[in-house]
Protein backbone atom coordinates (compact mmCIF):
# COMPACT_ATOMS: atom_id res chain seq x y z
CA UNK A 1 0.00 0.00 0.00
CA UNK A 2 1.41 3.59 -0.41
CA UNK A 3 -0.01 5.98 1.78
CA UNK A 4 0.29 9.81 0.60
CA UNK A 5 -0.11 11.52 3.62
CA UNK A 6 -1.08 15.53 3.48
CA UNK A 7 1.94 15.57 1.06
CA UNK A 8 2.03 19.23 -0.42
CA UNK A 9 5.51 19.87 -2.62
CA UNK A 10 7.05 22.85 -4.29
CA UNK A 11 9.31 23.51 -7.49
CA UNK A 12 12.11 25.92 -6.29
CA UNK A 13 12.39 28.97 -9.25
CA UNK A 14 14.06 31.86 -9.21
CA UNK A 15 10.91 33.46 -8.84
CA UNK A 16 10.02 31.72 -5.44
CA UNK A 17 8.80 28.35 -5.03
CA UNK A 18 5.97 26.79 -7.65
CA UNK A 19 3.20 24.85 -5.27
CA UNK A 20 2.63 22.08 -7.31
CA UNK A 21 1.40 19.62 -5.49
CA UNK A 22 -0.93 20.82 -2.18
CA UNK A 23 -1.96 18.66 0.75
CA UNK A 24 -2.86 15.98 -1.32
CA UNK A 25 -4.23 12.62 0.76
CA UNK A 26 -4.98 9.62 -0.65
CA UNK A 27 -4.35 5.54 -0.30
CA UNK A 28 -3.18 3.16 -3.09
CA UNK A 29 -4.01 -0.34 -1.72
CA UNK A 30 -2.25 -3.71 -2.77
CA UNK A 31 -3.53 -5.22 -5.89
CA UNK A 32 -5.33 -2.74 -7.96
CA UNK A 33 -4.44 -0.44 -11.01
CA UNK A 34 -4.95 3.30 -10.09
CA UNK A 35 -4.81 5.94 -12.46
CA UNK A 36 -4.18 9.34 -12.27
CA UNK A 37 -6.06 11.29 -15.16
CA UNK A 38 -5.61 15.17 -15.23
CA UNK A 39 -5.07 18.57 -18.06
CA UNK A 40 -1.66 18.27 -18.97
CA UNK A 41 0.54 20.59 -16.32
CA UNK A 42 -1.63 19.62 -13.36
CA UNK A 43 0.82 18.11 -11.36
CA UNK A 44 0.27 14.37 -12.27
CA UNK A 45 4.10 13.52 -13.05
CA UNK A 46 5.24 15.42 -9.93
CA UNK A 47 3.13 13.03 -7.59
CA UNK A 48 4.79 10.13 -9.26
CA UNK A 49 8.31 11.59 -8.96
CA UNK A 50 7.27 11.89 -5.04
CA UNK A 51 5.95 8.40 -5.10
CA UNK A 52 9.27 7.25 -6.45
CA UNK A 53 11.01 9.11 -4.40
CA UNK A 54 12.48 11.58 -7.09
CA UNK A 55 12.50 14.52 -4.44
CA UNK A 56 15.31 15.80 -5.52
CA UNK A 57 16.54 19.85 -6.30
CA UNK A 58 14.13 21.80 -7.04
CA UNK A 59 11.26 19.56 -6.39
CA UNK A 60 11.03 19.44 -2.41
CA UNK A 61 8.63 18.36 -0.07
CA UNK A 62 6.71 21.17 1.89
CA UNK A 63 4.53 19.09 4.31
CA UNK A 64 3.60 15.47 4.39
CA UNK A 65 5.14 12.21 3.66
CA UNK A 66 4.94 9.09 1.76
CA UNK A 67 4.60 5.21 3.07
CA UNK A 68 5.20 2.24 0.95
CA UNK A 69 4.21 -0.43 3.27
CA UNK A 70 3.64 -4.26 2.18
CA UNK A 71 4.69 -7.39 2.69
CA UNK A 72 7.36 -9.50 0.19
CA UNK A 73 8.01 -13.42 -0.17
CA UNK A 74 6.79 -13.33 3.54
CA UNK A 75 8.51 -10.15 4.77
CA UNK A 76 6.63 -7.19 6.18
CA UNK A 77 8.10 -4.08 4.62
CA UNK A 78 7.75 -0.02 5.36
CA UNK A 79 9.59 3.06 3.75
CA UNK A 80 8.76 6.54 3.95
CA UNK A 81 10.02 9.65 2.02
CA UNK A 82 13.66 9.42 2.03
CA UNK A 83 14.02 5.61 2.26
CA UNK A 84 12.02 4.75 -0.58
CA UNK A 85 14.61 4.86 -2.98
CA UNK A 86 16.69 2.33 -1.38
CA UNK A 87 14.92 -0.05 -2.37
CA UNK A 88 13.86 0.70 -6.49
CA UNK A 89 13.28 -2.23 -8.74
CA UNK A 90 12.61 -3.98 -5.42
CA UNK A 91 9.51 -3.17 -3.83
CA UNK A 92 8.98 -0.27 -6.56
CA UNK A 93 10.00 0.04 -9.99
CA UNK A 94 8.98 3.40 -12.17
CA UNK A 95 8.26 3.17 -16.10
CA UNK A 96 9.09 7.18 -16.75
CA UNK A 97 7.05 9.51 -19.39
CA UNK A 98 8.81 8.93 -22.75
CA UNK A 99 10.30 5.65 -21.57
CA UNK A 100 10.85 4.51 -25.11
CA UNK A 101 13.93 7.64 -24.88
CA UNK A 102 15.09 6.41 -21.22
CA UNK A 103 17.37 3.28 -22.47
CA UNK A 104 20.45 3.97 -23.61
CA UNK A 105 20.70 3.63 -26.94
CA UNK A 106 24.21 2.14 -27.66
CA UNK A 107 24.26 -0.64 -25.06
CA UNK A 108 22.84 -3.59 -25.91
CA UNK A 109 19.40 -4.53 -24.07
CA UNK A 110 21.23 -7.73 -22.18
CA UNK A 111 23.49 -5.19 -20.07
CA UNK A 112 20.45 -2.87 -19.80
CA UNK A 113 18.70 -5.50 -17.83
CA UNK A 114 21.91 -6.64 -15.30
CA UNK A 115 22.63 -3.33 -14.76
CA UNK A 116 18.99 -2.84 -13.43
CA UNK A 117 19.00 -5.68 -11.48
CA UNK A 118 20.31 -4.45 -7.22
CA UNK A 119 23.66 -5.84 -6.87
CA UNK A 120 22.53 -7.54 -3.51
CA UNK A 121 20.83 -9.57 -5.62
CA UNK A 122 23.22 -10.33 -8.43
CA UNK A 123 25.83 -11.44 -6.55
CA UNK A 124 23.35 -14.44 -5.10
CA UNK A 125 23.52 -16.53 -8.12
CA UNK A 126 25.61 -16.65 -11.65
CA UNK A 127 25.87 -14.46 -14.26
CA UNK A 128 24.44 -17.60 -16.21
CA UNK A 129 21.24 -18.43 -14.08
CA UNK A 130 20.46 -14.47 -14.14
CA UNK A 131 20.57 -14.56 -17.66
CA UNK A 132 18.28 -17.71 -17.95
CA UNK A 133 16.03 -16.17 -15.87
CA UNK A 134 15.59 -12.86 -17.60
CA UNK A 135 14.92 -14.81 -20.66
CA UNK A 136 12.42 -16.72 -19.60
CA UNK A 137 11.19 -13.52 -18.12
CA UNK A 138 11.03 -12.36 -21.91
CA UNK A 139 9.32 -15.89 -23.02
CA UNK A 140 6.57 -15.43 -20.19
CA UNK A 141 5.94 -11.58 -21.69
CA UNK A 142 5.88 -13.31 -25.25
CA UNK A 143 9.06 -11.52 -26.27
CA UNK A 144 11.59 -12.95 -27.77
CA UNK A 145 15.02 -13.71 -25.97
CA UNK A 146 17.24 -12.32 -28.90
CA UNK A 147 16.17 -9.01 -27.75
CA UNK A 148 18.48 -9.34 -25.15
CA UNK A 149 21.03 -8.76 -27.94
CA UNK A 150 19.54 -6.20 -29.79
CA UNK A 151 20.43 -2.52 -29.17
CA UNK A 152 17.96 -0.66 -28.11
CA UNK A 153 17.75 2.09 -31.11
CA UNK A 154 17.12 -1.43 -33.55
CA UNK A 155 13.71 -2.08 -31.80
CA UNK A 156 10.85 -0.20 -32.63
CA UNK A 157 8.70 2.20 -30.57
CA UNK A 158 6.42 -0.44 -29.09
CA UNK A 159 9.26 -3.09 -28.54
CA UNK A 160 11.39 -0.34 -26.25
CA UNK A 161 8.30 0.28 -24.24
CA UNK A 162 7.72 -3.72 -23.88
CA UNK A 163 11.45 -4.09 -22.93
CA UNK A 164 11.30 -1.03 -20.39
CA UNK A 165 8.18 -2.34 -18.61
CA UNK A 166 10.28 -5.91 -18.85
CA UNK A 167 12.37 -4.52 -16.60
CA UNK A 168 10.60 -2.67 -14.12
CA UNK A 169 8.72 -5.88 -13.58
CA UNK A 170 11.37 -8.41 -13.41
CA UNK A 171 12.34 -8.07 -10.11
CA UNK A 172 8.62 -8.67 -9.18
CA UNK A 173 8.22 -5.23 -7.16
CA UNK A 174 4.63 -4.52 -4.81
CA UNK A 175 4.25 -1.61 -6.91
CA UNK A 176 4.96 -0.28 -11.08
CA UNK A 177 4.67 3.21 -11.59
CA UNK A 178 3.94 3.76 -14.91
CA UNK A 179 3.70 7.58 -16.46
CA UNK A 180 1.85 8.09 -19.62
CA UNK A 181 2.90 4.52 -20.82
CA UNK A 182 1.11 4.45 -24.32
CA UNK A 183 1.97 7.92 -25.14
CA UNK A 184 3.31 8.51 -28.73
CA UNK A 185 2.14 5.15 -30.01
CA UNK A 186 0.16 4.09 -32.45
CA UNK A 187 -3.19 2.60 -31.18
CA UNK A 188 -3.14 -1.07 -32.33
CA UNK A 189 0.78 -1.06 -30.17
CA UNK A 190 -0.95 1.32 -27.19
CA UNK A 191 -3.47 -1.92 -26.85
CA UNK A 192 -0.84 -4.27 -26.91
CA UNK A 193 0.89 -2.03 -24.36
CA UNK A 194 -2.45 -2.07 -21.98
CA UNK A 195 -3.42 -5.45 -22.55
CA UNK A 196 0.57 -6.21 -20.97
CA UNK A 197 0.21 -4.22 -18.03
CA UNK A 198 -3.32 -5.53 -17.18
CA UNK A 199 -1.60 -9.32 -17.64
CA UNK A 200 1.30 -8.39 -15.58
CA UNK A 201 -0.46 -7.17 -12.86
CA UNK A 202 -2.71 -10.29 -12.63
CA UNK A 203 0.35 -12.62 -12.60
CA UNK A 204 2.27 -10.15 -10.08
CA UNK A 205 -0.81 -9.01 -7.85
CA UNK A 206 0.62 -6.32 -7.86
CA UNK A 207 0.01 -2.51 -7.81
CA UNK A 208 -0.01 -0.52 -10.71
CA UNK A 209 0.09 3.01 -10.81
CA UNK A 210 -0.70 4.75 -14.41
CA UNK A 211 -0.76 8.42 -14.85
CA UNK A 212 -2.21 9.67 -18.30
CA UNK A 213 -4.02 12.32 -19.20
CA UNK A 214 -6.51 9.58 -21.44
CA UNK A 215 -9.43 9.02 -19.71
CA UNK A 216 -9.81 5.93 -22.00
CA UNK A 217 -6.95 4.35 -20.75
CA UNK A 218 -8.29 4.81 -17.25
CA UNK A 219 -11.47 3.08 -18.23
CA UNK A 220 -9.76 0.32 -19.86
CA UNK A 221 -7.43 -0.55 -17.36
CA UNK A 222 -7.84 1.02 -13.56
CA UNK A 223 -9.72 -0.02 -10.95
CA UNK A 224 -10.01 3.30 -8.92
CA UNK A 225 -8.79 6.72 -10.13
CA UNK A 226 -8.20 9.85 -8.63
CA UNK A 227 -8.43 13.26 -10.99
CA UNK A 228 -6.34 15.87 -10.41
CA UNK A 229 -7.07 19.27 -11.31
CA UNK A 230 -4.26 22.13 -10.41
CA UNK A 231 -1.76 20.47 -8.07
CA UNK A 232 -4.57 19.00 -5.68
CA UNK A 233 -6.55 15.57 -6.14
CA UNK A 234 -10.28 16.70 -6.65
CA UNK A 235 -12.11 13.31 -7.09
CA UNK A 236 -10.77 10.01 -6.15
CA UNK A 237 -13.44 6.49 -6.42
CA UNK A 238 -13.95 3.52 -8.37
CA UNK A 239 -13.39 4.16 -11.87
CA UNK A 240 -16.71 2.93 -12.68
CA UNK A 241 -18.01 5.17 -10.47
CA UNK A 242 -16.37 8.20 -11.61
CA UNK A 243 -17.59 7.42 -15.33
CA UNK A 244 -20.73 7.04 -14.47
CA UNK A 245 -21.58 9.18 -11.67
CA UNK A 246 -18.72 12.05 -11.91
CA UNK A 247 -19.30 14.26 -8.54
CA UNK A 248 -16.54 17.21 -9.12
CA UNK A 249 -17.92 19.75 -11.59
CA UNK A 250 -14.51 19.13 -13.32
CA UNK A 251 -14.70 15.34 -13.77
CA UNK A 252 -18.43 16.03 -14.91
CA UNK A 253 -16.83 18.11 -17.99
CA UNK A 254 -13.98 16.04 -18.41
CA UNK A 255 -16.48 12.84 -18.86
CA UNK A 256 -18.91 14.82 -20.19
CA UNK A 257 -16.01 15.38 -23.10
CA UNK A 258 -15.74 11.81 -24.03
CA UNK A 259 -17.03 10.23 -27.48
CA UNK A 260 -19.58 7.43 -26.63
CA UNK A 261 -21.35 5.22 -29.64
CA UNK A 262 -24.39 6.16 -31.03
CA UNK A 263 -24.36 9.51 -29.33
CA UNK A 264 -24.61 12.14 -31.90
CA UNK A 265 -24.45 14.92 -29.64
CA UNK A 266 -21.79 17.98 -30.55
CA UNK A 267 -18.79 17.70 -27.86
CA UNK A 268 -18.01 21.00 -25.86
CA UNK A 269 -14.20 20.99 -24.37
CA UNK A 270 -13.67 22.88 -20.70
CA UNK A 271 -14.02 26.23 -21.77
CA UNK A 272 -10.80 28.58 -20.26
CA UNK A 273 -7.41 26.84 -19.54
CA UNK A 274 -6.30 25.70 -15.74
CA UNK A 275 -4.79 28.72 -13.61
CA UNK A 276 -1.20 29.06 -13.57
CA UNK A 277 0.23 27.55 -10.32
CA UNK A 278 2.54 30.37 -9.49
CA UNK A 279 -0.56 32.33 -9.30
CA UNK A 280 -3.74 30.07 -8.63
CA UNK A 281 -6.90 32.31 -7.63
CA UNK A 282 -7.69 31.65 -3.66
CA UNK A 283 -10.58 29.45 -3.11
CA UNK A 284 -11.27 26.49 -5.47
CA UNK A 285 -8.93 26.89 -8.49
CA UNK A 286 -11.63 25.14 -11.16
CA UNK A 287 -13.87 28.38 -9.76
CA UNK A 288 -12.97 30.43 -13.22
CA UNK A 289 -14.21 27.77 -15.15
CA UNK A 290 -16.84 25.94 -13.18
CA UNK A 291 -20.08 26.47 -14.70
CA UNK A 292 -21.85 26.70 -11.13
CA UNK A 293 -19.47 29.03 -9.17
CA UNK A 294 -20.89 30.07 -5.59
CA UNK A 295 -19.13 32.87 -3.72
CA UNK A 296 -17.73 30.56 -1.26
CA UNK A 297 -16.25 28.96 -4.26
CA UNK A 298 -14.32 32.18 -5.00
CA UNK A 299 -13.38 32.62 -1.50
CA UNK A 300 -12.40 29.10 0.24
CA UNK A 301 -10.45 26.19 -0.96
CA UNK A 302 -13.12 22.94 -0.74
CA UNK A 303 -11.82 20.13 1.69
CA UNK A 304 -11.02 16.97 -0.12
CA UNK A 305 -13.82 14.34 1.89
CA UNK A 306 -15.22 10.90 2.08
CA UNK A 307 -18.54 12.16 0.14
CA UNK A 308 -19.44 8.29 0.60
CA UNK A 309 -17.86 5.16 1.07
CA UNK A 310 -14.51 4.84 -1.03
CA UNK A 311 -15.50 7.98 -2.84
CA UNK A 312 -13.79 11.66 -2.28
CA UNK A 313 -14.19 14.64 -3.68
CA UNK A 314 -12.93 18.46 -2.89
CA UNK A 315 -16.12 20.81 -4.25
CA UNK A 316 -18.39 22.97 -1.98
CA UNK A 317 -21.48 22.36 -4.08
CA UNK A 318 -21.60 19.28 -2.19
CA UNK A 319 -22.60 20.98 0.92
CA UNK A 320 -25.60 22.36 -1.03
CA UNK A 321 -26.41 18.55 -2.62
CA UNK A 322 -26.16 19.81 -6.14
CA UNK A 323 -22.49 17.90 -7.39
CA UNK A 324 -24.46 14.92 -8.82
CA UNK A 325 -25.00 13.86 -12.38
CA UNK A 326 -26.90 11.44 -14.38
CA UNK A 327 -25.65 7.84 -14.91
CA UNK A 328 -24.33 8.86 -18.13
CA UNK A 329 -21.25 6.22 -19.22
CA UNK A 330 -21.54 2.60 -18.32
CA UNK A 331 -18.28 0.14 -18.60
N1 LIG B 1 11.81 21.46 -12.71
C1 LIG B 1 10.75 22.26 -12.62
N2 LIG B 1 10.86 23.54 -12.20
C2 LIG B 1 9.78 24.34 -12.11
N3 LIG B 1 8.52 23.96 -12.42
C3 LIG B 1 8.36 22.69 -12.86
C4 LIG B 1 9.46 21.77 -12.98
N4 LIG B 1 8.98 20.60 -13.45
C5 LIG B 1 7.64 20.77 -13.61
N5 LIG B 1 7.28 22.01 -13.25
C6 LIG B 1 5.92 22.57 -13.28
O1 LIG B 1 5.09 21.77 -12.46
C7 LIG B 1 3.78 21.70 -13.02
C8 LIG B 1 3.32 20.27 -13.06
O2 LIG B 1 4.13 19.55 -13.99
P1 LIG B 1 3.93 17.99 -14.19
O3 LIG B 1 4.92 17.55 -15.22
O4 LIG B 1 3.92 17.32 -12.88
O5 LIG B 1 2.45 17.97 -14.81
P2 LIG B 1 1.70 16.81 -15.60
O6 LIG B 1 0.28 16.83 -15.13
O7 LIG B 1 2.41 15.52 -15.47
O8 LIG B 1 1.77 17.33 -17.08
P3 LIG B 1 1.93 16.50 -18.46
O9 LIG B 1 0.66 15.69 -18.61
O10 LIG B 1 2.06 17.57 -19.48
O11 LIG B 1 3.14 15.64 -18.31
C9 LIG B 1 3.84 22.36 -14.39
O12 LIG B 1 3.32 23.65 -14.28
C10 LIG B 1 5.31 22.44 -14.68
O13 LIG B 1 5.62 23.57 -15.45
Amino acid sequence: MIKIDHLSTSYTTIDGPVHVINDVDFEIYDNEIFGIAGESGCGKTTLLKALYDILDFPLVVDSGKLILSGEKNGQAFSFETGQIRNTWWNHISYVPQAAQSVLNPIVPVKKQFLDSIPKANITKEPKAITMKRISNYLEELSLSPDLLNAYPFQLSGGMRQRVIIALATFMSPNVVLADEPTTALDVVVQRGILMMLMSLQKQLKNTMVIVSHDMGVHYQITDRMGIMYSGSMVELGKTEDIFEKPIHPYTRMLVGALPRVGDKSQKTGIPGRPPALTNPPPGCRFAPRCPKTAEECKKSVPKFREVEKGRFAACHLLNRGECRCQKNYSK
